[in-house]
């Protein structure tokens, strides 16, 4: 406020702001009524929780048993860098995303999108390849429709595998690291795939997410880590979850190891919460692709044989585990 100009305290000048300030008044109330009598919006966005139906999950489930004669025990979400795991499936019955009724197709992931159901080391699976990522504009409640529907197809056993950045130090390129707990900041943003009515069939309304990944496929993650001499590449940590696509910064990646993080990626997490909703047990193994910000990058030819090298791993790691529960060893 200017302090020299002084207001006179002659009529005029008090006419004037009284005028003013009823003309302000006149405004308000027009404005708020004008508020009140605004047709309320129309565009009201489903719920993520809400957007298939149990209906429209089991419609989907009994199209992939009628069309695969299969009832999978295991289901396999696969990352792209180890999309050739699909090719373990012994005698494949190939579906593609755009056969199954009402299933939704993420327009950037085109034919990459296909359902492998068949046998591997004896063991009945799954395969979703051509995951759907909720940075490329897919609501949450769709990249995570494939667990519900493996779910009512029978599965038992949930395998997760993605790939990630090193938050940790101890963490390196080529590790593959089996999840043992989340730190979600997709859902502390409101991204949460069971917000919206909760239909009782597919679980309860508030699922306890605190032992998410199943304790016995952890210790055989281990166990067979060793078995296969690769115990010091394959690891344990924690996997926290962010809405990308862009990368975090390093201020973030700082932030993420003072809290506990062991590496960070952009899928996973709310693939496990469905998961865990309605009762599968989930194994979530991550391969690194990029080190921790204070650790330098692999040369071109290193990080090109330890990414291999994990990649190979990762798909040992899951056909043993497959033959390893199939024959209750
Ligand atoms: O987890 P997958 O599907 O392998 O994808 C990973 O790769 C993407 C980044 O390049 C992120 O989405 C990250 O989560
Ligand atoms: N740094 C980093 N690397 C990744 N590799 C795959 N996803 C990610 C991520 O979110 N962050």
């Amino acid at each position: 406020m200017n302090r020299n100009i002084k207001m006179c305290n002659r009529d005029c000048c008090e006419l004037k702001t009284a005028l003013q300030i009823r003309r302000m008044k006149l405004l308000i109330e027009k404005r708020l009524q004008e508020e009140a009598n605004a047709k309320p919006k129309d565009i009201i966005e489903t719920p993520q929780g809400e957007l298939y139906s149990f209906d429209d999950v089991q419609k989907m489930a009994n199209f992939i048993i009628n069309r695969t004669e299969k009832k999978p025990k295991f289901g396999l979400i696969l990352s792209s860098h180890v999309n050739m795991l699909a090719d373990l499936v012994e005698s494949p019955v190939v579906l593609q995303y755009t056969d199954i009724p009402k299933f939704p197709v993420s327009q950037l992931r085109g034919n990459n999108s296909k359902l492998f159901v068949g046998q591997i080391m004896g063991g009945t699976v799954i395969a979703a390849q051509g995951r759907m990522h909720f940075y490329e504009g897919n609501p949450v409640g769709s990249c995570t429709l494939p667990v519900r529907m493996f779910k009512l197809c029978g599965v038992e056993y949930l395998i997760i595998i993605c790939s990630a950045g090193a938050v940790s130090a101890e963490h390196n390129v080529g590790d593959v690291v089996a999840i043992k707990d989340h730190i979600n900041i997709m859902s502390w943003c409101g991204s949460c795939p069971l917000v919206g009515l909760n239909d009782a069939r597919f679980g309860q309304r508030n699922p306890s997410i605190i032992d998410a990944y199943d304790e016995m496929l952890l210790a055989k993650t281990t166990e067979i880590s060793r078995e296969i001499g690769q115990d010091n590449r394959v690891k344990t940590g924690v996997y926290v979850c962010v809405g990308g696509p862009a990368y975090e910064t390093a201020a973030e990646q700082r932030f993420f190891r003072k809290i506990g993080a062991d590496v960070i990626g952009m899928s996973m997490v709310p693939e496990v919460i469905i998961a865990k909703h309605c009762g599968l047990k989930v194994l979530g193994l991550t391969l690194v692709t990029l080190p921790a910000h204070d650790v330098a990058v692999p040369a071109h030819n290193e990080y090109a044989t330890l990414l291999m090298q994990g990649k190979k791993t990762c798909i040992e790691l899951v056909s043993r585990i497959i033959y390893k529960i199939q024959n209750n060893l």
